[in-house]
């Protein structure tokens, strides 16, 4: 038992030292002054209160003992120091709020900025990982660790100094004093630990939980879900299931909150007791001449101060250990390590060919093949497009290309080199890429067009040139302020809301805005209207000459810009050649191809 005792406060001690270290470090590169400006005022704190109680006793002692008559110059300088006392902790006051709340301002952002920056260069796979959406919601959620870690280091150790202090005067009065009070200070701050504990146990179990919650919050305030919502009727059923959710998890934290009040009720109330006994003793002693009165209020406030510093270090440190689990779950966030390795020392500036030498795939967290032994040759300036149903593994096989994920095995090689060799910004600035889930940002149209070409000087007659090229100048016109118009209204009421085929114009023309790269276009024409889909492909046909371009697309009648067609079923190629080739040859191709001219011959003759 001794042991498990020993074994026990020696990890405390150990994981106080790694989280004050911790934090302690991580303050100082942030903010070197305002570390030094909080440690030293709060640290300070302690010795004021005993200096102002020892001030305090002498005043009251002088004034029980006066007689009348002669003021002393003793009484004058105790006041002069107990105004200088009030003027040092109120400037330490002052010091103590500005520099909290701006050092934690900083440190709060520093944290937030860490996770974004982890967050933008991750493995895209890891998004698609519960555990790891898990560890971004309780990183998220602890991401005000380092400022609490760093509270609760600096309380423990002013407590500690106060502590100290208050053990030794009241000591030398009366060693049973100070020996009683730590004895019933210890179960309360005892039991808030294993209290603290068990609630941060749980919200860790809760995890999954809560973040469906909040998942179920956030269709509330979508306005991707508002219209859903709407139509379908189904938000009984989720505020249903959100309440429901949310009183599972309530009542098990309920629990331990009520029990954590019902028994440190009783512990919390041992030491008021203590007080009361032993200013009784204290007072007995007064009336019996052997103290004085200002005796009984130096030392009944040292053993406050004994029972406060002792229960607020408890608690502090019990905070620590809380937060060294915060601290740990914050840290294994960044414990995901990139599987996709820029390690590639060579630039790539031209795509002259491209080629998949038996490409397989599985997707991570998954069982099933999306590529299959894939393989072909792509040579400058063809134009290829790869088609199949849903789901055969057309976008997979540009998410390769991109090094977004690895292949299981097989490799592909830009240029005849592999492409792991050749850096991951140059490989992914050398392409151009329309997908079909592809976002436009709630910002300005210049700032979206700034975003997708970051590293270059971004000239507006150029993004105009795009837009004509996505067939969408009119975007122009639709209000104002021209380039400066907001493409949402998130953020002003001016903003402008684009229809689906809109959006989708405002992407292509950001995706062509980006000069000098190969072009791959995901399903390009899915919400165009036939105007725009010829204009455009017209367009295209022209930027494209020349060039090696990859498309996809389910309407074969898009694919004229194509040399070459790339059939895919079930993550395998089961066709490759000239579209009238394929044609004649009667198979997959002929037949989806068939499906579309039909459609379109009933509609037409009809
Ligand atoms: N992130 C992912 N994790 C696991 N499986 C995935 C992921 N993305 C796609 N898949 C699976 O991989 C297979 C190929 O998907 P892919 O998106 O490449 O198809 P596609 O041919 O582009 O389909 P569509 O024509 O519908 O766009 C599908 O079975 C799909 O379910």
């Amino acid at each position: 038992m001794f042991k498990d005792f020993r074994n026990k406060y020696k990890d405390n001690i150990k994981d106080f030292v790694q989280v004050f270290s911790w934090c302690i470090s991580l303050s100082w590169k942030v903010s070197p002054i305002y570390t030094l400006l909080r440690v030293s005022s709060e640290l300070f704190n302690p010795i004021l209160n005993i200096v102002g109680a020892f001030v305090s006793k002498q005043i009251i002692n002088y004034i029980s003992g006066y007689t009348g008559g002669y003021h002393s110059r003793y009484i004058y300088n105790l006041l002069i120091l107990m105004a200088l006392i009030a003027l040092v902790k109120v400037i330490m006051i002052k010091v103590q709020i500005y520099t909290r709340m701006v050092h934690s301002e900083e440190l709060d952002q520093w944290m937030v900025r860490n996770m974004m920056d982890f967050s933008f260069d991750v493995d895209l796979a890891y998004f698609d990982d519960p555990n790891y959406q898990d560890k971004i919601t309780s990183a998220m959620r602890d991401g005000s660790i380092l400022i609490q870690a760093l509270g609760s280091s600096i309380s423990a150790i002013s407590a500690a100094i106060s502590f100290l202090i208050a053990f030794v005067i009241l000591s030398k009065e009366n060693i049973f004093y100070s020996l009683l009070m730590i004895a019933v200070a210890i179960p309360s701050g005892a039991a808030l630990k294993y209290y603290t504990e068990s609630l941060y146990d749980l919200s860790l179990d809760q995890i999954a939980n809560r973040r469906k919650l909040s998942y179920i919050q956030n269709i509330a305030f979508d306005r991707r879900f508002s219209q859903d919502m709407r139509l379908f009727q189904s938000s009984k059923m989720l505020k249903d299931s959100y309440d429901k959710l949310w009183g599972r998890l309530f009542i098990q934290r309920k629990k331990i909150l009520k029990e954590r009040s019902r028994v440190t009720l009783i512990l919390d109330f041992l030491p008021e007791i203590v007080l009361v006994i032993v200013s009784g003793h204290i007072i007995f002693n007064i009336l019996d001449g052997k103290l004085l009165i200002g005796d009984y209020v130096f030392l009944s406030g040292l053993l406050g101060q004994l029972w406060y510093s002792t229960s607020g270090f408890i608690a502090s440190t019990m905070e620590i250990v809380e937060n060294k689990l915060r601290m740990n779950n914050y840290q294994s966030l960044f414990k995901y390590i990139n599987r996709i390795q820029d390690e590639g020392e060579l630039e790539l500036n031209k795509v002259e060919s491209i080629a998949f030498e038996n490409v397989s795939f599985i997707y991570p967290l998954s069982e099933k093949y999306a590529l299959k032994d894939i393989s072909f040759y792509i040579d400058a300036p063809e134009h290829v497009a790869f088609v199949g149903l849903n789901g055969s593994g057309k976008s997979t096989l540009i998410k390769l290309l991109l090094r977004f994920y690895e292949p299981t095995s097989g490799m592909i090689k830009i240029n005849g080199i592999d492409i792991s060799l050749y850096s991951i910004g140059s490989l992914r600035k050398a392409f151009s890429v329309y997908f079909q889930d592809m976002n436009n940002f709630a910002f300005s149209i210049r700032e979206n067009f700034h975003l997708t070409n970051p590293n270059e000087i971004n000239k507006d007659d150029e993004i105009i040139e795009a837009l004509d090229k996505s067939d969408f100048m009119e975007i122009l016109s639709l209000n104002d302020a021209g380039l400066d118009a907001y493409i949402s209204k998130f953020f002003t009421s001016e903003g402008l809301i684009l229809s689906g085929g809109q959006t989708q114009k405002l992407a292509l023309a950001r995706v062509l805005y980006r000069k000098d790269t190969i072009l791959i276009l995901d399903e390009v024409s899915s919400n165009l209207d036939p105007k725009a889909e010829h204009e455009i492909f017209n367009k295209l046909q022209e930027m494209t000459r020349g060039r090696l371009t990859l498309f996809t697309s389910h309407r074969l009648s898009n694919l004229s810009l194509a040399d070459r067609v790339i059939v895919l079923e079930k993550g395998e190629i089961i066709e490759d050649g000239k579209p009238e080739k394929l044609l004649k040859d009667n198979k997959r191709y002929a037949e989806l191809f068939r499906y579309q001219q039909k459609k379109y011959m009933v509609k037409a003759e009809g």
